[in-house]
């Protein structure tokens, strides 16, 4: 008779360092998008479509936390996620990151409109957003909570980011940028706490490993989305040229 023995889970220094690798290797800070961006080499179109496609993922996260809290049975749980949905959204018109998002784009030259429907995301964006959403709506939430965990390199690629935008793209106005600055802080707290709550009931060496392929996934949607940008001449890009082979 051979008995059977469930393996056990990895302790929490090396589930810790198995998620850190991912992160080290496959955050979207090394993609040539953003090596480009934080070293001053966009144009001002180039930027707009970085702004007006990632607005398309901004206003999807909230939808996506209250996916994860929707599947939550753990109030303890719920009460420590739910500031998320309100830090984007915020309590009252004016307020929140998306709010601060569209003050970015009116910064770079983008109107209220054009931004509010979509009219520049690109399909491939929409794909990579779409497939985060999904993730969170359908796989087990402690999965979903550590898919968030991008956020754990995040404060360095905005800090960095912060420094070459008013360096290299002084065209922008700083009051543009708050939401940078805003999300420093708050991408420290999150990713603090989604990873308390996935190495706690992360628990099996099954789901350890589940949310190691988790923030994997999470790092492909953002170097898609990066992907997207790099290869598609958008329409921001057009009506530009357009404007400026008319002027010349
Ligand atoms: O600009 C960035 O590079 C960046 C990265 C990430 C990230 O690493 O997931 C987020 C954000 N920004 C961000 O602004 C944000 O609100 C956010 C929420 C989440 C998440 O997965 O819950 N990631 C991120």
């Amino acid at each position: 008779m051979t008995i059977q023995t469930t393996p056990l889970p990895w302790d929490r220094e090396t589930f810790l360092s198995r998620l850190q690798t991912v992160g080290m290797t496959r955050y979207h800070h090394q993609h040539p998008f953003h090596v480009a961006m934080n070293s001053g080499q966009l144009t001002p179109p180039q930027i707009r479509s970085w702004v007006a496609n990632r607005f398309y993922y901004q206003r999807n996260i909230p939808r996506k936390d209250a996916a994860i809290i929707a599947n939550c049975p753990l109030r303890e749980v719920r009460r420590i996620w739910l500031h998320r949905v309100s830090d984007h959204d915020g309590f009252r018109e004016g307020e929140g990151g998306i709010e601060c998002w569209f003050r970015l784009a009116e910064a770079v030259g983008l109107t209220h409109s054009e931004v509010q429907d979509e009219l520049h995301v690109l399909p491939g964006v929409r794909f990579a957003v779409d497939a985060y959403v999904q993730f969170a709506r359908t796989k087990p939430w402690p999965i979903a909570i550590a898919s968030s965990l991008t956020e754990l390199f995040a404060p360095d690629l905005m800090q960095s980011r912060l420094q070459a935008f008013e360096r290299y793209y002084s065209w922008i106005s700083p009051s543009g940028l708050d939401y940078f600055r805003a999300r420093i802080v708050q991408a420290a707290t999150d990713s603090r706490q989604g990873l308390e709550l996935t190495l706690r009931y992360c628990s099996t060496l099954q789901l350890q490993e589940e949310a190691v392929r988790a923030l994997g996934f999470k790092c492909d949607v953002l170097w898609s989305i990066l992907d997207a940008l790099s290869q598609t001449a958008t329409p921001i890009e057009s009506s530009m040229q357009q404007e400026f082979h008319l002027r010349t």
